[in-house]
């Protein structure tokens, strides 16, 4: 279990996070937000590789500070920006990640087979990179993410840019992957997170402004609508008051 403690962190005097603290379990938890709520930042400390200025992450109870290479160990986390080698194959690409986790050379091998399998994508582990589709190539990062069997799963935008059927196929993976793990998906494809999230995190400014099972949050803010209809409730009053103040 990940627990976060009063989260501040500023960069050169603009607050980004402002007192954040939550607690992650397993199953699918949506991080909702709109450009610049800090989806990032917390994911960065989340991580690891960012410092809070204040407050502490707890994986266990413990502080993930003092857990160093242990901690990574239990993390997997798929970055949004793709940075994929065209010229490997799957399998080469998921070979060199594992090596990078320091996942023993002997298991290596069936390493890479399990998270291909997956993932579906065993078949085509020996194709070039460059030749996979958008969502076969975020499946592979996926796999990427879950080398090594991590109990903790963070993934930025898991299915910006795909197609339906990827976008299904990408949510069916994260909710099976959830069964046995925590999996943090931050993501601004709301009915994405809808249909599988056991909690959803709404974050603006800096601030948590509602969180809980999907089912709660529709029931308190758009009872008989959609999760949609709840984030706009809550983040486009702020849209909408900006206009007015730069029509004024
Ligand atoms: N390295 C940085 N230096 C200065 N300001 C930053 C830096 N990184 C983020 N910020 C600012 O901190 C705030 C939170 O940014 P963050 O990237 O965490 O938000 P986000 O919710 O991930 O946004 P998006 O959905 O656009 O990715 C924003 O106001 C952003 O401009």
């Amino acid at each position: 279990m990940l627990k976060l403690c009063e989260i501040r962190k500023s960069y050169r005097g603009h607050l980004a996070l402002d007192g954040v603290s939550l607690l992650l379990q397993p199953g699918v938890t949506g991080l909702l937000g709109p450009n610049g709520a800090g989806k990032s930042t917390l994911m960065n400390i989340l991580t690891d590789n960012l410092l809070p200025d204040s407050g502490e992450v707890l994986f266990d109870g413990i502080p993930i500070r003092r857990m160093g290479k242990a901690y990574r160990r239990l993390l997997g986390f798929t970055p949004q920006q793709q940075g994929l080698y065209d010229d490997f194959t799957g399998r080469r690409f998921l070979s060199y990640m594992a090596a990078l986790k320091e996942i023993p050379r002997k298991d290596i091998g069936g390493e890479v087979e399990r998270t291909a399998g997956l993932v579906n994508l065993s078949a085509e582990l020996d194709q070039r990179i460059g030749a996979y589709s958008g969502g076969m190539k975020q499946r592979l990062l996926i796999a990427q993410a879950v080398l090594g069997d991590p109990r903790l799963l963070i993934f930025d935008e898991p299915t910006a840019g795909l197609d339906p059927r990827e976008r299904v196929r990408v949510r069916q993976l994260l909710a099976s992957l959830a069964q046995e793990r925590t999996v943090l998906v931050a993501t601004h494809v709301v009915p994405d997170i809808e249909s599988i999230a056991d909690n959803v995190i709404l974050l603006k400014s800096g601030r948590i402004t509602a969180s809980g099972p999907p089912e709660e949050l529709i029931g308190r803010y758009a009872p008989g609508a959609t999760l949609e209809t709840v984030y706009m409730q809550l983040f486009d009053k702020e849209v909408e008051s900006e206009c007015a103040q730069t029509e004024e």
